[in-house]
């Protein structure tokens, strides 16, 4: 009988199941589309009830359509939208509100708060991150402080906190594990990533209860077992990571330097700093990559809140487009943008500016414009995000990158990979399997269980589909990259 891995990548948007063969190939997938909550202007919220649900029907349906018995699986690895916060009763297994999405804000006041009270530079050192809403911390508190007889209850022991991966283990498990994987808790902000441990003074300055915590586990390893009444057999989970890091696992992205950038939802650019964590002076941030075999080791991270999620606006906000797809050939129906700049800051931006104030704007539209325009605009709008990730992570590193992997479902746009080599200069390695995310969770799970031997096994299984070089003049691309720089100062003062 074949064997497999399967991996769960919970992402923002959707939820998949993923089946890996030995020779790291997938062979099976399932999808489904996960709906997002908006209640107030800046605020994205999740049912975590409904994740849950989502996991178990498409892990089901991936082994019933494949034709896969569970007897086949050797082991699960999970990988997951990161920082994303929910709050559960222990005894009941009931989330006590609904998840905090990464990209929600409902906590820019106590980041405010934080900030004016003097602990920036204090939880910078700690936990290589920054003040911001982003992170679950101030999510965590804001939950106690909104959700009525919440803080009462967590002052109790009646609470559990989870970012996703917690969250589906606790689930799978039949409520039995409550634990995390130290990258995931690396972006809480409750965390210490040089001492390894929660930090007690971070809770005290949050008011985070330590009881609420899951323990800190590897990235490769078995936290516990499926519960019988899932598939009908007791499977080992045996691996989890925040999907960045998994998918900076999934490039084989495993020597001191090497980059990759995944376009999702938003855009993530991780280096791989190896046993060194990195303080940043640019507003990336230092982050943990994984923890294998007892060797814990390190990222510097850039952080784009809006990337796909602004061609999904082009499709359901402004509804100019009725696929993703469609906007490559839309986008080369024009010659250039023509002066006409897209800053999707709706959720404010991220590295290297940190501005959860500023919001969206659209530059230089002329009598002219048309909708081709805006939808090339939209697109070089993530890869002049990028550019400027690349120019701090090479500043603050001291690597000169040659070339980057890519992953993420934007990859699939050849438009916008040219595109992002010619403002980069640099080449852009697209590999086989778009997957990253996925196979990274089923490396590290798979690891865990002797699946595959070694790193090394792993990085010999890497496909390349296609390179991309710079084709754009030097003094194009700066003139070019200078009117972004330009729109985003004007987006920024705009919101002021
Ligand atoms: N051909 C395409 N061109 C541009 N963007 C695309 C294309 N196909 C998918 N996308 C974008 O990729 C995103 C989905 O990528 P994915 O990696 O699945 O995201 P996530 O894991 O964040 O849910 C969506 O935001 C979608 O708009
Ligand atoms: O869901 P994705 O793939 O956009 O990833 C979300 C990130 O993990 C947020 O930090």
């Amino acid at each position: 009988m074949t064997q497999y891995m399967m991996s769960i990548d919970q992402g923002t948007t959707s939820t998949r199941a993923i089946l890996v063969n030995q020779q790291g190939e997938i062979t099976a997938i399932e999808q489904e589309e996960l709906p997002l909550k908006y209640p107030h202007p800046g605020h994205v919220e999740v049912d975590a009830e409904f994740i849950w649900r989502s996991v178990l029907r498409v892990m089901r349906q991936v082994l019933q359509k494949a034709a896969v018995s569970p007897e086949a699986i050797q082991g699960i690895g999970i990988t997951n939208q990161r920082e994303t916060t929910v709050i559960w009763h222990k005894e009941t297994g009931q989330p006590i509100y609904n998840g905090l999405v990464w990209q929600s804000k409902q906590s820019a006041g106590i980041c405010e708060q934080l900030k004016q009270q003097g602990y920036e530079s204090d939880f910078q050192e700690k936990t290589g991150l920054v003040i911001d809403p982003y992170f679950s911390g101030t999510k965590v508190k804001w939950v106690l402080d909104h959700v009525e007889g919440a803080r009462e209850q967590a002052e109790q022991g009646k609470l559990l906190f989870g970012t996703i991966e917690t969250w589906l283990i606790w689930k799978l498990t039949g409520g039995k594990v409550h634990v995390t994987d130290v990258s995931n808790a690396s972006r809480t902000l409750m965390f210490n990533i040089h001492q390894r441990r929660w930090d007690e003074q971070l809770l005290q300055w949050l008011g985070v209860p330590a009881s609420l915590l899951p323990e800190v586990k590897s990235s490769s390893e078995i936290y516990g077992y499926t519960d019988e009444a899932i598939l009908g057999r007791a499977i080992a989970i045996a691996g989890a990571a925040g999907d960045q890091q998994a998918a900076l696992f999934g490039q084989q992205a495993f020597q001191k330097g090497d980059t990759k950038n995944t376009y999702g939802t938003g855009c993530f650019m991780l280096m791989n700093t190896g046993d060194k964590a990195i303080a940043s002076k640019h507003g990336l941030l230092t982050t943990v990559a994984w923890e294998v075999d007892g060797k814990l080791e390190y990222a510097l991270e850039g952080s784009v809140f809006v990337a796909g999620a602004a061609i999904q606006w082009l499709r359901d906000g402004l509804q100019i487009i009725k696929s993703a797809s469609e906007t490559e050939e839309l986008a080369t129906a024009v010659q250039s943008s023509e002066g006409v700049y897209v800053v999707p800051a709706f959720v404010g931006l991220g590295t290297p500016y940190w501005n959860s104030d500023v919001r969206g704007s659209v530059f230089g539209i002329t009598r002219g414009t048309t909708k081709a325009h805006i939808i090339r605009a939209v697109l070089e709008s993530l890869a002049y995000q990028s550019r400027e990730l690349i120019q701090v992570m090479e500043e603050d590193s001291g690597y000169k990158l040659n070339k980057m992997s890519v992953d993420g479902g934007a990859i699939q746009n050849n438009f916008l990979m040219q595109f992002q080599s010619d403002i980069t200069g640099k080449q852009i390695e697209r590999p086989l399997i778009h997957e990253s995310t996925a196979i990274g969770a089923a490396y590290l799970a798979g690891l865990a269980v002797g699946f595959w031997s070694s790193k090394e096994e792993l990085a010999s299984l890497r496909q390349i589909d296609r390179v991309f070089l710079p084709q754009m003049a030097e003094a194009e691309r700066e003139q070019l990259f200078k009117g972004w720089l330009r729109a985003v100062k004007a987006a920024m003062a705009f919101c002021e």
